[in-house]
Formats: structure tokens, sequence, C-alpha cells
């Protein structure tokens, strides 16, 4: 396959352990160049080392990595000024301004986008010539992503681009990575907020203790297993589900998915919608939120690891 016409990243069997901590266990993945992909998953899942790797910043132990059809063990070189980094809580010199940081990574490319345009872009005009420690967490974050596209990559990495930042600033970087896409760049990001990696991602990777436990769009990851949909509802914790189980029609089944909430799943027709609440009405119970749909990305990733995303 040429350079041009490998995915943007191919990784097969990536392995990677720091002493007894396994941080990659044998990671499959492949990024279709012009497209966005999410790699979520809960703290320590192994994505920001992960993206190390891809970024030649991290040696694999083992493992096929491609990145623009390069290695980047051995062909760092030829693929830095190709990739933009924005690295997991940014970093620069304490004391260099905003703009001064830009115009310094803007000068490692052959043809980079204008700095102040960026600067302006990111809502960092007006701090442009503060210090990068009197920046706010979220205007460093801002500038580390602006450093990352300064150089028109044709690949950036995001790492958790939008931690700790206000919902203003979350929605900026939203748009901006929406307009990357559309612009043809190829992007790989971490996360572990679903609407994140539902909003901005064509494919998401659900990653758990190193490995892919799912991939599809958010779409095919929440879709209902064999057209079967789900009724949700809140309430007090710890209801009895045995009764209502035994007025609802064969093949359904209820579920208390975390304290206080839950789901009946199955043919959900309009008889079932009837028979829950006829039931909540039986038994003093008030449902709360009650809504027929499709799973959410983190029901996904509960039902696959036992566990939250956010834990
Ligand atoms: N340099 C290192 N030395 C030792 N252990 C490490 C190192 N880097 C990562 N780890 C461990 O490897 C595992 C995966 O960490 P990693 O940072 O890749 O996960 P993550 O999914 O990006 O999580 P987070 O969202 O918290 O950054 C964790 O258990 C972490 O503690």
């Amino acid at each position: 396959m040429s350079n041009a016409d490998s995915p943007a990243v191919r990784l097969r069997g990536l392995k990677k352990s720091f002493g007894d901590t396994v941080a990659v266990a044998g990671l499959d993945l492949c990024l279709p160049r012009g497209t966005v992909l999410a790699l979520l998953g809960p703290n320590g899942a192994g994505k920001t080392t992960t993206v190390e790797i891809c970024e030649g910043f991290q040696r694999p132990d083992d493992g096929e990595i491609r990145v623009l059809g390069l290695d980047p063990r051995t062909q760092s070189e030829a693929l830095r000024p190709r990739i933009g980094v924005m690295p997991q809580g940014g970093g620069a010199y304490p004391g260099v301004r905003a703009d001064e940081m830009l115009h310094l990574v803007a000068t490692c490319a052959a043809d980079p986008l204008d700095p102040a345009w960026l600067l302006d872009v990111l809502g960092l005009d007006s701090a442009r010539r503060t210090p990068y420690k009197r920046l706010s967490g979220g205007q460093q974050q801002r500038l580390s992503l602006a450093c990352a596209l300064v150089g028109r990559p044709e690949l950036v990495f995001l790492d958790e681009p939008t931690a700790g930042l206000d919902p203003q600033a979350r929605r900026l970087v939203w748009d901006l990575v929406g307009a990357l896409r559309r612009d043809g760049v190829s992007v790989l990001l971490t996360t572990h907020l679903m609407d994140e990696a539902e909003t901005l991602a064509d494919r998401v990777v659900i990653v758990d203790h190193g490995r892919a436990v799912a991939e599809g769009t958010a779409e095919e990851l929440t879709a209902p297993e064999d057209g079967r949909q789900e009724l949700r509802f809140r309430s007090q914790a710890a209801l009895d589900l045995e009764l209502l189980l035994a007025a609802l029609p064969e093949g359904c089944q209820a579920t208390e998915l975390r304290p206080g909430d839950y789901v009946v799943r199955g043919v959900v027709d309009p008889q079932v919608v009837s028979t829950v609440t006829a039931w909540c009405a039986q038994h003093g119970v008030l449902a709360h939120e009650l809504r027929v749909s499709r799973r959410s990305l983190e029901d996904v990733f509960l039902e696959l690891t036992g566990r939250e995303l956010r834990s």
C-alpha cells in the first residue's frame, strides 16, 4: 500500500507495559484518512500510552504501528512535520508569552497557518501577550491546540482535548475539530466523555485495560440489539422487579443498571409501556425520566465491562 493510500493510523497487536503494569495489552485499530476516531475509555485504560506510541514519544514492547504509512519508531523525522500533537495537560516554558510560543512552533513548519488568525479563532487574542503561567487552564489548553494545528498537519492527536474546559470553550474546540474533519484532516482523539465521542467521532473504539472492547460508529455501538428497544426510568433504588417481570410479555427483561436506574429490554411496544406505568402506579412508584430509547455509549461500556466510564 502506498504511503498516501495507507490509513492515517493502523495498529496491530500493540503492547506496552511499565514494570508490572500492562498499559496496552494487544490493541488493534485503524483510522482511515480524513476521519475522526475517538479512543473512549476510563482513566488508566491505556489511551495516552497508545497515542504517545503513535507520536513516537514512547516505544512499544510489541506490535505493528503505521502512522501516515510510516513507523514512528524509525521514521519519526519524516513523521513529525506531518502530525500535530496536543498532549494531555499541555506544557510550555512558564515565562513564554502565548503568541511567542505559537510563533516558535510555526517557524518549525514549512507552510504554517497565520498564528494571529489562529489565536483569534481560538479566542486567545486578548491573551496573546500573557505569559504561559498566567493563562487560565482553559487558555493553556487552547494554546496547546493552536500549537498542534499551526503547522497544517495531515493528522492530529488530541489527548483529552476538552478536559477542564468550560462549556463555551468546549464547544469551540468541538467546532474546530468539525472544521478539521471538513478540511480532510485525520484526527485521533482520546476522551472519557461519551458525548464528546458521540459528537465528534466518525468511529469510536472503546478501550478498557489496554484492549479494544468494542468498535464502531456511535450509532452502531448504541443500536438496540436484534432491533430490540429499551424503556428506561429512574426511581428509588432496589425496587422489587420480580412482579414487574411477571407482568411483562415473555422475552422482556427488567434490570436495575445502577441504583435507581432501571431498564426494560425487549420488544418495547405501547403495551409494554402501559404495563410498566401500570405496575409503577400499583406499587406507588413515581417513575422519572421514563423514555423509550437506544442505549448510550456509557451503558454500552457498563454492559461490556461492568464498570462506569467515569470510575
Ligand atoms: N510512565 C509510566 N510509568 C508507569 N506507569 C505508567 C506510565 N504511563 C502510564 N502508566 C500506567 O499505564 C496505565 C495506562 O495509562 P494511560 O495514561 O495510558 O491511560 P489513559 O487511558 O490515558 O488514562 P488517563 O485518562 O488517566 O490519562 C495506567 O495504569 C498508568 O498508571
